[in-house]
């Protein structure tokens, strides 16, 4: 997911701008960025949000299997059939999101539920739903978030001169990037060498 996040990033440098102006305002340009400084990054939580929907981790999630029949809008599931929910086309229905294709990260900004991702919405499951969702939520959701605000904030990114960024993914129980991503870090901060 860092490495997802950093390419859309890296495709949309106008939304780069708008996460790197909230680290300054937030965490200001002498520091690094601390834990406590989370909740108060609205913007990129949005972008990782929005880069969950377009690039889920898991686009099958876990296969489940009825322990008895059912019948759900007018179909029957029967039991022990082998059932697969794709994610990654519902996050990019259009009948539920507008423009699906675009990374748009203010579609979940100003969102007054900030738990809308954690099973209860079936429209937006990047960890799963029911007793067999992820749970490692707590842990994934806070490393990626430190990890992507700390690269962000500590450094300015750039493509090698000439790379066309690939966005392809390639296609698993895990959705990883066909092509990683190669990416050149230079400091951002003032003091960086205090801070290390
Ligand atoms: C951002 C990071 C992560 C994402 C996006 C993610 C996403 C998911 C998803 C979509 C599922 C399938 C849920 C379902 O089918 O309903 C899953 C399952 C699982 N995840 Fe994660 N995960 C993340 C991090 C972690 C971490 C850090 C751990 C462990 C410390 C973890 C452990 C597991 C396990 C054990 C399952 C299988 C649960 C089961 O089948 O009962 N995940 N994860």
């Amino acid at each position: 997911m860092v490495e997802w996040t950093m390419a859309v990033l890296m495709q949309h440098p106008e939304i780069m701008e708008k996460v790197k102006k909230e680290l300054s305002d937030v965490v200001g340009v002498n520091n690094t960025v601390e834990e406590f400084h989370l909740s108060n990054l609205s913007y990129l939580n949005a972008v990782i949000k929005e880069t969950f929907r377009l690039h889920p981790a898991l686009p099958l999630l876990v296969p489940r299997c009825p322990a008895r029949s059912v019948h759900l809008n007018g179909y029957t599931i029967p039991k022990g059939s082998r059932l697969f929910i794709n994610m990654w086309c519902i996050h990019r229905d259009p009948r539920i999101w507008e423009n699906p294709l675009e990374f748009r990260p203010e579609r979940f900004l100003n969102d007054p539920d900030n738990s809308n991702h954690y099973g209860n919405d079936f429209r937006f499951m990047p960890f799963g739903s029911g007793r067999r969702k992820c749970p490692g939520i707590p842990l994934g959701e806070k490393l990626l978030f430190f990890i992507l605000a700390s690269l962000l904030h500590s450094f300015e990114w750039r493509l090698p001169h000439g790379t066309v960024l690939d966005m392809s993914g390639q296609f698993g129980i895990v959705m990883k990037k066909k092509e990683p991503i190669l990416l050149i870090p230079t400091p951002r901060l003032t003091n960086l060498d205090a801070n290390c």
